[in-house]
């Protein structure tokens, strides 16, 4: 399918919104009413460094909604406003935040409902709105919305977009795309929808394999089922990895997407040598300002004496979950959590660990005088992070009262 032929007629359809319907201003004041925050507006005030009684937060230099998020989630609320009697879909969650979903939820925009792991957009009808997610919808979900006659209203962030476009470079080129991500992920599952052949790594470990693979060789069966369901229909790893160009979803780990991208471009050199290597490898990073500011500001806070470190995002957020990673990597009693429920005590904190699993840690909140480091991911609203430190304020104080 020519993806790109595809996307330009459907931007050009009259179903077609990416732009909004003038109600802007509107929606940004309702964002600003509900998500943010007068305690961490403050805290930003005084250079990220707040102390009440025995508690010192240091908030990352960068952290919370990111502008694509902004984007995306206002837009939504226009929709709303600009179509208050008709049915409203979303093709997935708007964005990775559980309190922003629920709003989405409480508006009446529904999720497009899953049977058996697929979805049944036989829901829809002509005339209806769909909205499309800030990660993007797969061409082929596209396609579907598009025949049904449905209006449109695609709030893809342009970060998201370009990855698209360098898949689709990758494509023209017949080159094969390697990306780094999450197969899974929602962003990623858009992505490969826009590429020709590709093959999905999660990380540097799954990366230096294909690397092997290429420069030595292996056992076929044991690649096709390692990336299963983590590459293109019929890929060959003995045809498909001769000339290869790197892509990643916009939130991995900045250091090991520039890890990978680096691993490729030696093992294309070594396999074909310097004079050959722009033939066989292209590179181009696309994770997005917003993730690199936030982990930047995050390796920087990292080096302060902290006493603990609280990340605060939705469990499914991929970008909350790479700065958890840089807190666990610095050694940093570090908890990963949604919501000011998961605190439920001075001894017990409910948090997610980096494999994903739920566990809960006894004493978590050090006595006498501590500092608090926060941050939170790019899907985060600020009104959340300043319940988390509330709760710690509130805590403490009662620990010293007794
Ligand atoms: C929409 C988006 C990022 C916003 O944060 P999210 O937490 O919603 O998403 P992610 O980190 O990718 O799991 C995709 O770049
Ligand atoms: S994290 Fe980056 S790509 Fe994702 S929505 Fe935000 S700005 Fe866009």
């Amino acid at each position: 399918m020519d993806t790109k032929a595809f996307k330009r007629s459907l931007q050009h359809s009259e179903n077609y919104n990416r732009k909004g319907f003038g109600h802007q201003a509107e929606a940004t004041t309702q964002l600003q009413s509900e998500y943010q925050s007068s305690l961490i507006q403050e805290i930003r005030d005084r250079n990220y460094i707040f102390t009440t009684g025995d508690v010192t937060i240091r908030l990352a230099q960068a952290f919370g909604f990111c502008w694509g998020v902004e984007r995306a989630v206002a837009m939504a609320y226009e929709t709303r406003q600009h179509f208050p009697n008709q049915r409203i879909w979303i093709t997935n969650e708007i964005i990775h935040n559980p309190s922003v979903n629920q709003r989405m939820q409480d508006m009446n925009i529904q999720f497009i409902p899953v049977e058996a792991g697929k979805k049944d957009f036989s829901v829809v009808e002509t005339g209806d709105v769909v909205i499309l997610p800030a990660f993007g919808a797969s061409v082929q979900e596209m396609q579907i919305l598009h025949d049904q006659g449905c209006q449109i209203v695609d709030t893809t962030c342009p970060w998201v977009s370009k990855v698209w476009n360098t898949v689709e470079k990758h494509k023209k080129i017949a080159f094969t795309s390697i990306i780094h991500g999450k197969y899974k992920h929602e962003e990623t599952i858009a992505t490969s929808s826009f590429a020709g052949k590709y093959l999905i790594v999660l990380n540097l470990q799954e990366a230096q394999y294909v690397a092997d693979y290429i420069l030595n060789g292996g056992d076929r069966q044991e690649f096709l089922q390692k990336f299963a369901r983590a590459c293109s229909a019929g890929f060959d790893p003995d045809q498909d990895l001769e000339r290869v160009g790197i892509a990643n979803q916009t939130t991995m780990l900045k250091g090991e997407t520039e890890q990978i991208g680096k691993l490729f471009e030696r093992t294309m050199m070594q396999k074909y040598g310097t004079i050959e290597l722009n033939q066989h490898f292209q590179s181009f990073n696309t994770i997005c300002d917003a993730t690199q500011e936030r982990q930047d500001a995050m390796l920087e806070l990292v080096q302060e004496d902290l006493d603990l470190m609280l990340v605060v995002g939705g469990f499914n957020s991929s970008n909350t979950a790479q700065l958890q990673q840089i807190a666990a990597a610095k050694g940093i009693p570090s908890y990963h959590i949604d919501c000011v429920e998961r605190i439920k005590s001075a001894n017990a904190i409910e948090y997610r660990q980096l494999n994903g699993q739920l566990a809960t840690e006894q004493n978590w909140l050090p006595h006498g005088k501590i500092i608090v480091g926060v941050t939170s991911g790019a899907s985060t609203p600020d009104k959340v992070v300043a319940d988390i430190i509330q709760k710690i304020f509130a805590l403490k104080a009662l620990a010293s009262a007794l």
